[in-house]
Order: structure tokens, then sequence, then C-alpha cells
């Protein structure tokens, strides 16, 4: 996978060296470049923000810098290897809440390119100009207000790239999580056994496989009862089994 980011803080994307995104990126399953938006800029200032149309607090990105950096990162002509257009993440405040599923989604692209707002955020002519030719999705993290978008790049590259064939090791630890089965893992225990005067759950010592996995699932409904029943009311009926709906 090849991924683009544009952004006025390429800074913010050091941690992209590290760990298992390190890894990816050193044994090419992702092809990553981080872009400086003032690169595409032509004052002495490298100006990337004006004053809003209309008024309003604080300040636009410029459309023009945009416009020549997606020109160049997202060329409408055929590479020579064939590559088709990016699809264009932009995250924002009124962007479509970013899931799991949506993950796996962008888990099958081949190019993902990245637009990282700031100030109040991108021209909307951007946007709409881009979606001419590729397609564009704003995508939000939740309902809380960050300063830009590069934190909900790095959140969403590493959900994706997790996701790649051979990124994570242990592949099993991918079905078995939780939000990939609609319910929030039960809770997680290693050695020692007794640690502060706090044991271990008798059952996860009993080498009973059976009786582990139902004491999994009952603790991670028991759990998602509790911490998010919009997953319960989301789970399809024949999910819940007698017993489920007896806890
Ligand atoms: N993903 C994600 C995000 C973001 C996010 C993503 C990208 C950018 C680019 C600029 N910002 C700052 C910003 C904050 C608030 C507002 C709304 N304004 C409306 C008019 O009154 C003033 C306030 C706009 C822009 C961003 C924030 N925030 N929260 C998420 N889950």
């Amino acid at each position: 996978m090849r991924v683009d980011i544009v952004s006025i803080f390429p800074e913010y994307f050091a941690p992209l060296d590290l760990s298992l995104i390190g890894k990816a990126r050193a044994n090419g399953t992702l092809r990553l470049a981080v872009h400086d938006l003032r690169d595409w800029t032509h004052d002495v200032h490298r100006t990337v923000d004006d004053t809003p149309y209309g008024g309003g607090p604080g300040m636009v990105m410029r459309p023009e810098p945009w416009g020549e950096a997606l020109d160049a990162l997202a060329p409408d002509e055929l590479s020579p290897d064939g590559h088709t257009l990016p699809r264009l993440l932009v995250p924002s405040p009124a962007g479509v809440r970013f899931t799991q599923a949506m993950a796996h989604e962008l888990a099958t692209e081949s190019h993902l390119l990245f637009a990282c707002g700031r100030y109040e955020g991108i021209d909307q002519r951007v946007l709409d100009h881009a979606a001419t030719r590729m397609r564009v999705t704003e995508v939000s993290l939740g309902d809380y207000v960050l300063f830009g978008g590069e934190v909900a790049v790095l959140v969403i590259l590493e959900a994706v790239t997790r996701l790649l064939p051979g990124v994570l090791g242990n592949a099993g630890s991918l079905a078995e999580e939780s939000h990939a089965h609609g319910l929030l893992e039960a809770p997680m225990y290693t050695k020692p056994a007794t640690w502060r005067g706090h044991e271990v759950p008798e059952v996860l010592r009993s080498g009973d496989h059976g009786r582990i996995a139902r004491w999994r699932r009952d603790e991670g409904l028991l759990r998602t009862a509790a911490r998010r029943p919009d997953m319960i009311a989301a789970l399809p009926p024949e999910s819940l089994d007698k017993r489920d709906r007896a806890a």
C-alpha cells in the first residue's frame, strides 16, 4: 500500500518510523511519504491560510497550495505501473465517524492520500474539485475537537496498517479482538498467578479451553453491556444465545 500524507506539520509523523508501522515501511508492505504543504506555496512567507469569507473565527486554508499538492500526488494520467487515482481521506470534525469497518475497507485500497487540515479547515472547493476525479471521504475520530488532522491520520493509519497482510505477527488476534465480532474483549492476565493479593481467575488456569472460551465470551458480553450498550443493540439477534440473554 502506498500512502501519501500532506501537512504543514510533517514532523508530526516521525512516530511512523517506529514499531510495527516502521517495520511495514522497512519491508515494503507500506510505502509512506510525508509532504509539507508549504512546498506548494510560492510567496516568501509560504502562506497557507487566509480569512474566512462570510466572517467568523479563525482562518481557512487556501485552495491554491492544496490544489497543486493534490495535482502532484494524484496525477490524472496513469503512472507507468498502471497506478490508479488514490482514495483521498480528509480528517474533519464534520466527517463520517471512523470505524473498524472503515479500517477494513481502507486496507483494501492500493493508494491512500491524507490531507491534514489546520486552522478552521480547508477551503471546501479543494474537496469539491478533488471529488471530480477521485473518491473523497471526510472522516472524524469522534465528537471532540482537535487542533488539526494529523492526530487523526496517525490513528487511521495505525488501524489500517495493522490489518495489512503480515504486519501483525499473530493474525489470530485480529479475529479475536473487540469490534471484530461486535463485543469488547474479556479482561487479560499474565504471570504471576497472584500479584499484590489479586488472583488470576481460576478458569484461565484450568486448561479447560471450552470453559475458558465461555468465560471470555461471558465477560466480554458483561463488559459490553456495561460500557457500550450501543454495541449490544447493534448485535445481530442470532449472535446472542439463550445463555447470553440470561446474562
Ligand atoms: N478527524 C478529526 C477531528 C478533528 C479535526 C480534524 C481536522 C481539522 C482541521 C482543523 N481542525 C480544527 C478545527 C476545530 C474545530 C472546528 C469547528 N469550528 C466550527 C466553527 O466554529 C469554530 C470551530 C474546525 C476545525 C481539525 C479538527 N477534530 N475532532 C475530530 N474528531
